[in-house]
């Protein structure tokens, strides 16, 4: 079996037997002018008001584009068309181990509609909003790659406490 690449954040680990990592299936969609889609955690999950690329958790028997129609069906509104996969990630986070698919999705119909009361945002390199999630900010390393983008990625707030 081929390993996944293991990114920061994360001392990332397979976990021994009583770990397992959860499938995430996570789509990056892409505008003709390259503008991503980013929208907020909503209240009530780990990590909410954190921003992140829309998608979720397989369910059993699920592919990976399986889950990620299904997933940007229900949280976004729409249906998307063809499946790019692009990086797998893994990320210990202490809540859950996540194993992320990231997929780029470049056409799909439909009107956004956030139907978890999430924010969305188009978003370029730098993106503007803030925080984002760990296990997103490998991401916009990927695509300042291959944009050759240079400088920050996004912002991180600074520390308020005396
Ligand atoms: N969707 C998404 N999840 C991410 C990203 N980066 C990242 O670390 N994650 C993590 C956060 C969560 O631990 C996990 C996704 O699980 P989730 O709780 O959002 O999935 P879900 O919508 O199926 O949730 P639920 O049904 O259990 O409420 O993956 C990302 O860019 N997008």
């Amino acid at each position: 079996m081929s390993e996944p690449l293991v990114a920061d954040p994360g001392a990332a680990r397979d976990g021994g037997p009583d770990r397992k990592a959860v499938e995430v299936a996570v789509g990056v969609l892409v505008r003709d002018d390259g503008a991503f889609l980013l929208t907020s955690r909503p209240e009530g999950k780990a990590y909410a008001g954190y921003w992140e690329f829309p998608g979720g958790k397989l369910e059993a028997g699920e592919t990976v584009e399986q889950a990620l129609r299904r997933e940007l069906q229900e949280e976004i509104g729409i249906t998307i068309g063809a499946v790019t996969p692009w990086k797998v990630e893994l990320v210990d986070y202490p809540h859950a181990l996540v194993r992320l698919h990231f997929c780029k999705v470049f056409e799909w119909s439909g009107e956004l509609q956030m139907r978890e009361a999430q924010s969305c945002a188009w978003e370029q390199l730098p993106v503007a909003v803030q925080p984002v999630l760990p296990g997103t900010v490998p991401v916009l390393d990927w695509f300042a790659q291959e944009r050759k983008h240079s400088g920050a990625t996004h912002f991180v707030a600074a520390y308020a406490g005396s």
